[in-house]
């Protein structure tokens, strides 16, 4: 089982826009006909007060401005949510404002810019944003107009406020859980091997730039075939999800693990050296004898140790070495750790 907090980290429900996850194209034509309209209704009535040649011009040019400030910042950056975060929080209370004028020129804007706030925005912040300015928007216009006209504008927009709350989350939850399942491995909860290689050149990029230590375990269950030939598959599958629940659970927040075959698995471990590995694999190994195990079976594991070594190392070397190392722990009789240093 991962961690929860990294469950949470790996896609941050709150931080997510619906334009966001459809892809920078998408992404980009869905910000500017959702905020469009806004903007070109702002400069409408901050500079010309009427319809003209002057406004079109000038909508064009803002629309374009966008666009582009849109497409200099990454989809989903904060340079991006920035962007989105000041254009809606500019048109909006333009938009409330003009409510308050003969004619009301933004009335009519008001439904389309909740709808693009839930679009854009991300959807915690829109939710909460949305919840205060559509009562609001209400509000100023029942004032003005009367119970009448003011209860229409309220079914009105409720709808919207709860159409565009609810399609947001939707869109955001589908794709937090597809991007959950292409990640972990659902019999044992670790992550499986989509997300391994990003990972490991992560590390191995901060390791040479000299900014940290990182070490890889690769970890095999001894002698598991006779479990699976004893015992039936069943029991095999219900060994490997206790190892790895355990496994995650006697480890640091920050250690990863990764399910890397049938009952192999691998461990990151950032911040510890060879040696110190080495000894947190041992008070695992005896943590775990210790343990409760599934059916009262007796589990143990060998495991082979490899420290990202900036100078020499690319990604397969690095697999490599920790694989060669686990291979002299088998050999030395298994149920132990050896590390790469050692057996080489
Ligand atoms: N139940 C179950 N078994 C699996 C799964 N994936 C692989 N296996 C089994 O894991 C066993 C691995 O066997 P071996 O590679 O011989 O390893 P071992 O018996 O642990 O022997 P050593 O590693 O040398 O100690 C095979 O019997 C596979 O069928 C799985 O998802 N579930």
């Amino acid at each position: 089982m991962i961690h929860q907090s990294d469950r949470n980290n790996l896609i941050s429900m709150s931080d997510e826009t619906p334009a966001g996850i459809a892809g920078p194209r998408i992404s980009l034509m869905m910000h500017c006909v959702a905020i469009g309209p806004v903007i070109s209704l702002t400069i409408y009535h901050v500079f010309f007060g009427k319809p003209g040649v002057g406004l079109a011009l000038a909508c064009v040019c803002a629309i374009l401005l966008f666009a582009i400030c849109l497409l200099l910042a990454r989809p989903e950056s904060k340079a991006h949510q920035l962007i989105d975060g000041l254009f809606m929080f500019i048109s909006l209370p333009v938009l409330l404002w003009s409510l308050t004028q003969e004619n009301m020129y933004g009335i009519h804007l008001i439904a389309p810019s909740i709808f693009a706030a839930f679009i854009v925005l991300p959807v915690r912040l829109s939710s909460v944003l949305m919840a205060i300015y559509t009562p609001v928007a209400i509000a100023v216009y029942w004032h003005l107009n009367g119970p009448e006209e003011g209860i229409r504008v309220l079914f009105g927009l409720m709808c919207v406020y709860f159409f565009g709350f609810g399609l947001s989350h939707i869109l955001v939850s589908m794709h937090r859980d597809m991007a959950y399942s292409a990640y972990i491995d659902t019999l044992t909860g670790a992550y499986n091997r989509n997300r391994l290689f990003d990972q490991l050149k992560l590390h191995l990029q901060s390791v040479r730039r000299g900014q940290s230590t990182v070490t890889l375990v690769l970890l095999d269950l001894d002698h598991f075939k006779a479990v699976n030939d004893e015992y039936g598959h069943a029991v095999g599958d219900d060994v490997l999800s206790w190892f790895a629940q355990t496994l995650m659970s006697f480890t640091r927040e920050e250690d990863l693990l990764f399910r890397y075959g049938g009952e192999e698995f691998l461990l990151i471990i950032p911040g510890q050296n060879s040696d110190d590995c080495e000894n947190t694999i041992t008070k695992i190994r005896s943590r775990m004898k210790d343990a409760e195990t599934p059916y009262g079976l007796d589990i143990t594991f060998s495991a082979g140790v490899c420290e990202a070594q900036a100078a020499k190392m690319d990604l397969d070397t690095w697999i490599e070495c920790a694989d060669q190392a686990l291979y002299q722990a088998k050999r030395d009789g298994r149920n132990c750790v050896r590390s790469w240093a050692q057996s080489d």
